[in-house]
């Protein structure tokens, strides 16, 4: 059964005159790891300081596990939003200690195995404030899921990490969604990232929810096609044209794109080679995330 994990219905935020948020409608269902996309400014933040209460609820209602939002509720969420929430002065093993104080957890192997689920094992001594920016992360990370929540709101978790650090991170949240059964809201400006590890996009602009796609149906909507490369696109194109009832079109004098993927790709080489077509290539043609997010801007800002 589909579980919803967070409602956010109509809500909207505005700071003095300025609408931040303009009647969003969001949920998350269990299991989802949901890519939150949008400009500099287009609310973001401000959408997951309102689920964490960070800032207060202006308009509308926001509800966790099936209840309006209160501090039982929150109990079950993890974030790191902007700064990690670390005491620069205490070692990553007393910050740890301290949230288990606060959140009244009295299991402190839990700590280690916390410490070395985020891989910060060797550096469990170390002051906050000496620790790299991606360990850093690791630690508001591993502060955030210390006390299990069933939900985790990251605010541009991979800021600043180094492409291994990326890698870890994304592995981590990968197992925490996998073998944790943790539900992610994720922010980042990092689209390739965002794309590895989510299973649904929201993107955001000026406020509003312009659009929310699960990402198999990004993929649906991104394969382009197969693009035919031969040395010869005018006898390509009539036999392409013969043999299927696929739209294409011939973009230069090499290469032919058919905007199907519905094609079998050895069937169409041999028909192009037995008619004296030399083939340098048949490739499945698929659009980024990116791709999709500049297209989706671009009709807006040019309506
Ligand atoms: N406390 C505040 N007072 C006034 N304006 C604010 C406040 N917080 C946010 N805003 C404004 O609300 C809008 C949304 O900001 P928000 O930080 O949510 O954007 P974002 O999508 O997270 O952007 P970024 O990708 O740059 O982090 C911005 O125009 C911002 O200036």
């Amino acid at each position: 059964m589909v579980k919803t994990i967070l409602s956010i219905n109509n809500v909207s935020k505005s700071f003095g005159k300025y609408k931040a948020i303009d009647n969003l409608n969001l949920s998350l269902q269990k299991g989802d790891i949901y890519g939150l996309i949008g400009s500099n400014g287009a609310g973001k933040t401000t959408i997951m300081r309102l689920i964490t209460q960070l800032s207060p609820l202006q308009v509308g209602e926001i509800k966790l596990f099936d209840q309006k939002i209160n501090q039982q509720a929150l109990k079950h969420v993890g974030s790191i939003i902007e700064t990690p929430v670390a005491f620069e002065k205490l070692t990553v093993k007393q910050n740890l200690k301290l949230i288990a104080i606060q959140r009244g957890i009295n299991d402190y192997d839990k700590i280690n195995e916390i410490i070395n689920f985020v891989g910060l094992n060797e550096k469990d001594n170390t002051k906050a404030k000496n620790l790299s920016l991606g360990q850093k992360q690791r630690l508001g990370l591993a502060i955030a899921i210390l006390p299990d929540p069933d939900l985790l709101v990251l605010d541009e978790p991979i800021n600043g990490l180094d492409p291994s650090g990326i890698i870890e991170f994304r592995q981590l949240l990968l197992r925490l969604n996998q073998e944790k059964q943790v539900t992610i809201l994720i922010s980042s400006h990092i689209l390739t990232e965002l794309y590895q590890v989510s299973t649904r996009f929201g993107f955001i602009y000026r406020g509003q929810l312009i659009k929310q796609i699960s990402k198999d149906d990004l993929d649906r909507v991104n394969q382009s096609g197969l693009m035919v490369t031969v040395n010869n696109v005018s006898k390509a194109s009539q036999i392409i044209d013969k043999n299927y009832s696929k739209k294409f079109t011939v973009l230069n004098d090499k290469n032919i794109l058919i905007h199907s993927l519905n094609v079998d790709s050895s069937e169409l080489n041999k028909k192009l080679v037995m008619n004296g077509v030399s083939v340098v290539s048949i490739t499945k043609e698929e659009k980024s995330l990116e791709d999709y997010y500049t297209n989706l801007i671009g009709e807006l800002e040019n309506d």
